[in-house]
């Protein structure tokens, strides 16, 4: 929460001035902060915005809410919104704001606060309850979803919002455990089961749990399923001109941004038997510049940006 200890609300926003740059702010115009975690990012349009801008901030974290609500509450450009991105589409046509949106920033992922909160249960570094939720309003914590998942699924999830190699292995000793009635209840306990089931020498600066602990968190967060859901929806949301900014942290989320960029920046390439009306076969984006990484600078005051990995598109009109 906001009064937290010392440190634990510390969040430094990875590619500040290049997402800022990218989302090419016009004072009067309306941008979406879909990830709005503790709120660096939406300072920084906030500084870039006139009197008659509008600012949606967007979180599925209620303590990341709550910071929204004290730091902009009583900021008249700004609209605070708790849910997942993913529910913008429907708030933003209520809003009247289909095809509208001058800018969306995602900065996808958990924040510094969420991993450095023992009670949140997302990291194995500090001994916690097995939540991993991002919105604690709502949804099954870990323990619950580790506690009904059957081995196939759980062992699918490692492999493949993990790219865990040892996934079937690990996943048979947790449903094990579970039969035995010693399903871990904690960050630390799951930690250790999980390491004594990956063979071979630990990969170097990477505790063996990693994957393990990133796929759970993929899994019971439903984190993809929002990207992709989000991304279908987009084009109806940007005004042409309109800037997609989105920041990954994995190879999992940034292929999906570069394939969606990539299909809606060309062409239809349908058969001309097939009738389709004209505007089906207009790229709908264009991509803005490459993929952009965080410099050596960054990379070395913030550990967390080294996998960052922003790409930017722009609506066509
Ligand atoms: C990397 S942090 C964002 C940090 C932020 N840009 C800043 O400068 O402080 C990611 C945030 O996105 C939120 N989040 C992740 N997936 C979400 C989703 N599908 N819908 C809404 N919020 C989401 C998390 O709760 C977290 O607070």
């Amino acid at each position: 929460m906001n009064g937290g200890p010392a440190g634990q609300d510390a969040h430094r926003p990875v590619l500040l001035d290049e997402a800022l740059d990218a989302l090419a702010i016009r004072p009067h115009g309306v941008y979406v902060d879909g990830t709005f975690g503790r709120g660096g990012h939406a300072a920084g349009i906030l500084a870039r915005l006139g009197p008659e801008g509008r600012l949606w901030l967007v979180d599925r974290d209620p303590e990341a809410i709550a910071v929204a609500r004290a730091r902009h509450g009583d900021d008249p450009r700004c609209t605070i919104a708790h849910g997942r991105f993913d529910e913008l589409p429907g708030r933003l046509e209520a809003a009247g704001l289909l095809h509208r949106v001058d800018g969306l920033l995602l900065d996808l992922g958990v924040s510094s606060p969420q991993l450095d909160s023992a009670e949140r249960g997302f990291s194995f570094m500090r001994e916690g309850p097995l939540d991993m939720r991002m919105d604690t309003s709502r949804g099954v914590t870990a323990r619950e979803w580790l506690e009904q998942v059957d081995e196939k699924t759980l062992s699918r999830a490692l492999r493949d919002y993990g790219e865990e190699r040892h996934s079937r292995r690990i996943a048979r000793a947790l449903i094990r455990a579970r039969e035995d009635g010693a399903l871990p209840e904690t960050t630390g306990a799951l930690a250790r089961l999980i390491a004594e089931n990956v063979p071979g020498r630990p990969e170097p600066g990477k505790h063996p749990a990693t994957r393990s602990f990133q796929a759970l968190r993929i899994a019971i967060n439903g984190e993809l399923e929002a990207l992709d859901a989000l991304l279908e929806r987009i084009c109806d949301l940007l005004a042409p001109g309109g800037r997609l900014v989105v920041i990954s942290f994995h190879s999992l989320e940034d292929r999906r941004v570069k394939r969606y960029i990539r299909k809606q920046s060309t062409v239809g390439d349908l058969p001309p038997s097939v009738p389709v009306a004209p505007e089906a076969l207009q790229p709908r984006l264009r991509s803005v510049g490459r993929a952009l990484r965080p410099g050596e600078a960054e990379q070395a005051a913030n550990p967390r940006a080294r996998s960052a990995v922003m790409r930017v598109a722009e609506r066509l009109p």
